[in-house]
């Protein structure tokens, strides 16, 4: 049996359930379980904090987990990310009161606060730089105003929190973050690639549309270069020799540019289908 760490509060808690349930795994309805047992797909589901999840993983106590990319390179264990999963996005940055910091080497025997002491501390090591570092669990953008960092290093998403405090970003992002699957470094575990398989099948679904289209033969390969697919976009016959029918998958995001330029060729009754769920 597979033994999965999900978020249970926080940024990443509703987001995760709803990939794993369009995954097709059974989720819990109440927020108080704390575990949950799918039969059906032999899997376990433990609802953990998500700081709490690489520890976890780390230690083997658990298969594989969901947790952001900055909390797994802050709690410094054994384990690694598997695949990226495309929500909670964020940037791990460098924040100080408005004109004060202009450059990271500035932070010179400086007092930076965090929640993220151990992905801040190795970045200052990395760079030779030399500031104390002020662990705090949270509302970190307070911590200067009240006197106990000059600066500070947090998860920034739109930047409303640190405009309110009067803050603003300095240097490049630290790291950029979002929700991944992780695992115990350096090992295969057969039970979890049929997990990371279906999470892949969602991303691709969210992220891909099916687009079919009507082309003069002579057209097909040009038009198939403008829509590759994943591997090769499907050619099939029509009544009208002339003519072919193409199928092929399509970045979402460019469905109307690649529509367009379709147009533009002589595609004709060009027609989008979402995905609703695939294995690539
Ligand atoms: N606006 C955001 N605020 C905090 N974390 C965010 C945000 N957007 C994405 N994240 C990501 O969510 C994860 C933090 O989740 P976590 O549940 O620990 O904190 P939280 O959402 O701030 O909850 P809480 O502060 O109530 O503990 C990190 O990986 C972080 O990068
Ligand atoms: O850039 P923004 O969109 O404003 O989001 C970033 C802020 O949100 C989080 O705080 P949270 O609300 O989780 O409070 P906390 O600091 O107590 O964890 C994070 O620590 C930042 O403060
Ligand atoms: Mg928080």
């Amino acid at each position: 049996m597979l033994r999965v760490a999900v978020p249970n509060k926080g940024s990443l808690s509703e987001a995760a359930s709803a990939m794993l349930a369009e995954a097709g795994y059974r989720q819990r309805r109440d927020t108080r379980e704390l575990v949950m047992l799918d039969p059906d797909n032999d899997i376990e589901f433990f609802f953990l904090r998500p700081r709490d999840i690489a520890v976890y993983v780390g230690q083997g106590t658990l298969d594989v987990g969901i947790t952001g990319r900055d909390l797994l390179l802050d709690a410094e264990v054994e384990a690694e990310e598997l695949l990226p999963l495309g929500f909670a996005a964020s940037t791990f940055r460098f924040a100080g009161p408005v004109g004060d910091f202009a450059t990271v080497e500035q932070l010179d025997g400086k007092r930076l606060a965090t929640s993220y002491d151990g992905l801040l501390r190795g970045y200052l090591a990395e760079r030779g730089i030399k500031a104390k570092v002020v662990r705090l669990d949270g509302a970190v953008e307070s911590s200067v105003r009240l006197g106990v960092a000059d600066a500070i290093a947090d998860v920034v998403e739109t930047g409303n929190t640190l405009k309110a405090a009067g803050m603003e970003i300095f240097g490049q992002p630290i790291l950029h973050s979002e929700a991944v699957l992780i695992g115990r470094k350096g090992e295969q575990n057969p039970a979890a690639e049929v997990l990371i398989r279906r999470l892949q099948g969602v991303l691709v679904a969210h992220q891909y549309v099916m687009m079919d289209y009507d082309i003069r033969k002579e057209l097909v390969e040009e038009a198939a270069a403008l829509t590759p697919g994943l591997e090769s976009p499907t050619v099939s016959p029509l009544r009208d020799s002339d003519w072919v029918a193409v199928r092929s998958m399509v970045p979402k995001k460019q469905t109307n540019r690649i529509m367009d330029e379709l147009y533009d060729l002589g595609a004709r009754a060009i027609l989008v289908s979402t995905i609703h769920a695939c294995r690539i």
